[in-house]
């Protein structure tokens, strides 16, 4: 894999944006001194300073050295954050990655110029493992630095190209998604208890279950209800707890939560 020669900066570097650096440095995309992190308060990045990552609290100075920039502020913060960076925009040189729910790629080149380049990526917290699923999508990157992006985000995980117009159904599916599973793994685990499990031996039972489901799909490429149908003996007991699930809601309450955070992914950005 040939490493990325350029700077890459972190604007926002909470939740996401160091889940993204310690993945690209896993999967040996970068070294620490090419990627530079910014928060208000620095303090909470001594950590990452300490492993070699550049930590700055000016945007503005990180985005003039910088080639790849990632926007990985709150919808909410983004807009000052963008008039910060302003005077520092380079669009011959620069190519912006925003991962922020709700914003699109025109909302960002109406703040930083026309000429800017924008991709819009949503990748969930897995990345720092090297287990994303990254969607991204643009409407005026070129394809140069489009595949660079995409070259970049598959070091991390799998990545799908979509229609901009449905990043925040992405948004839901994979990058809320993330949550969605873990809370799975939990009542899982926590069913585990009361029939008889410790905690600590019921979680690990649930996660490995979870993970084998999961790969039995990617690595048979089949249908869940496929593998289903090999679990449920005639009269017995998966089909029994299963049915019991759906008459609860199971499928339906997964549905209605991915359809409300899509909505709501939707309406996180004011415009102004
Ligand atoms: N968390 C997730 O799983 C995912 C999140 N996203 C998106 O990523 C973005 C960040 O989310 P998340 O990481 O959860 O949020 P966090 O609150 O964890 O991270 C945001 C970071 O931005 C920093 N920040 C705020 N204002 C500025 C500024 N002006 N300059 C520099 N840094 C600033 C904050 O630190 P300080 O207060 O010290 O400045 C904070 O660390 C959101 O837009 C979200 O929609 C996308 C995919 C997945
Ligand atoms: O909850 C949120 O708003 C962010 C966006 C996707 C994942 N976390």
């Amino acid at each position: 894999m040939n490493q990325f020669k350029g700077s890459i900066a972190i604007l926002g570097s909470g939740n996401i944006g160091i889940s993204l650096a310690k993945g690209l440095v896993k999967a040996n995309y970068a070294q620490p001194r090419q990627i530079s992190l910014t928060r208000r308060n620095i303090s909470n990045l001594s950590s990452l300073a300490d492993q070699g990552f550049v930590v700055s609290a000016d945007n503005a100075a990180v985005v003039a050295g910088a080639d790849i920039i990632v926007l990985a502020v709150l919808p909410q913060q983004l807009n000052h954050l963008l008039d910060q960076i302003r005077p520092s925009v380079d669009p011959a040189k620069h190519v912006f990655i925003s991962v922020a729910s709700g914003v699109s790629c025109a909302d960002i080149s109406n703040k930083l110029g026309e000429q800017v380049q924008v991709v819009r990526a949503m990748p969930n917290t897995a990345i720092a493992i090297g287990q994303s699923m990254t969607c991204v999508a643009t409407d005026s990157a070129s394809k140069e630095n489009v595949e660079e992006v995409i070259r970049m985000f598959e070091t991390v995980g799998s990545v799908v190209k979509i229609n901009e117009d449905l990043m925040t159904s992405a948004t839901a599916l994979c990058a809320c998604g993330i949550a969605f599973f873990l809370r799975a793994i939990r009542a899982a685990s926590q069913g585990g208890v009361e029939i008889g499990f410790h905690a600590d031996e019921a979680l690990k039972m649930a996660v490995q279950t979870a993970k084998g489901a999961a790969d039995l799909l990617l690595q048979m490429q089949s249908h869940p209800e496929q593998e289903i149908d090999k679990v449920t003996s005639p009269k017995g007991c998966t089909i029994a707890g299963l049915n019991e699930m759906e008459h609860n809601g199971f499928s339906s309450s997964l549905i209605k939560g991915i359809k409300l955070s899509a909505i709501k992914a939707g309406a996180l950005y004011t415009k102004e």
